[in-house]
């Protein structure tokens, strides 16, 4: 019986004829991808936007229409551009429901240009929505043939077609002759259960750099829900935002998250004002190895879903390890 792979195109360079992210319609950018036997597709032309104008209100619509086509027993493909597509795959990891695969795919060329990587990225993606072999390894992203998760993946590269990578952790597996090849199988969902988007959330995201005064942190009060702050190396903070950062985190959750991009937080290797210590005995929550952007998502979708403190200090625990 043919297995049926709901495509939800929502714009990005595959889709770029020329440079107009409007240009190509989900169909004819499917058109290009060979469809691999035995695959039946059902496309969902959703938007034409480049990744970088996507919403979190697309998201969320995108979110609902994916599980009505999980709960039909359909595989699915997400088609959109590259520099949110890991924020697409990881909000889709924590909020949709795991029952049948789900991959987000794009391209790094044009349609238009010579070696357009669009039509093989989506053959990939489309084998793999259709594979019951890659159910229960929470949501994927595929792009040259590499299988990431999207917990740990990231786009690493301006223009490399192989930007995708999972600093902290390596592929899951690889396309190989169009079958995927599954090489490692996380130990557990990236949540306990899909959260859901009932309420508003808004949740910043603050990168330090040397010499911070403060002035964007003093910002962030009665404008947002919650803060993520991607902190230097392990962790740290100069040391005259401790008593700032501590008098936010008693009014909002504030995440501390790594600037670096790859690796765990510490939690007792420093001590003293700044140190990853200091921060997290007053009252930072750690985000473990979830990149900064992640941890906007995770943080902005577990208060939306009504999640109190020890709720969000519960899930990104579970995440500190892997
Ligand atoms: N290669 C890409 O898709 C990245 C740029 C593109 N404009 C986007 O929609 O994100």
């Amino acid at each position: 019986m043919p297995k049926t792979v709901s495509v939800f195109t929502l714009g990005g360079t595959i889709s770029a004829q020329g440079g107009d992210h409007a240009r190509l319609t989900g169909a004819q950018t499917l058109a290009a991808a060979p469809v691999p036997a035995g695959v039946d597709v059902e496309l969902h032309d959703v938007r034409r936007l480049p990744g970088s104008s996507l919403a979190l209100a697309d998201l969320a619509e995108l979110a609902g229409r994916v599980d009505e086509a999980t709960a039909a027993g359909h595989g699915v493909v997400v088609v959109q551009g590259t520099d949110t597509l890991e924020e697409t795959a990881f909000l889709l990891d924590v909020v949709c429901a795991p029952r049948e695969p789900i991959v987000v795919t794009g391209a790094m060329r044009r349609p238009d240009l010579p070696g357009a990587d669009g039509p093989a990225n989506l053959a990939a993606a489309l084998a793999i929505a259709a594979d019951p072999g890659c159910r229960g390894l929470g949501v994927l992203t595929v792009l040259a043939d590499e299988i990431h998760a999207a917990r740990h993946v990231r786009k690493t590269h301006t223009t490399s077609v192989a930007t995708f990578a999972s600093p902290g952790a390596g592929p899951l597996g690889r396309v190989v002759e169009g079958v995927p090849h599954i090489l490692l199988r996380p130990e557990k969902p990236t949540v306990e259960r899909p959260l859901r988007l009932r309420t508003p959330a808004r949740v910043a995201l603050l990168t330090l750099s040397l010499g911070d005064g403060g002035e964007l942190l003093d910002a962030v009060d009665d404008r947002f829900d919650g803060l993520v702050v991607a902190a230097f190396g392990a962790g740290h903070a100069p040391k005259w935002l401790v008593e700032p950062l501590a008098a936010t985190a008693a009014r909002m959750p504030v995440v501390l998250a790594s600037r670096t991009g790859a690796g765990p937080l510490l939690t007792e290797t420093y001590r003293g004002p700044g140190s990853e210590s200091d921060l997290l005995a007053r009252g930072l929550i750690s985000a473990g190895q979830l990149d900064a952007p992640k941890a906007r998502l995770l943080l902005h979708a577990l208060l939306a879903d009504g999640a109190d403190r020890a709720a969000t200090a519960a899930a990104f625990e579970r995440l500190r390890a892997g």
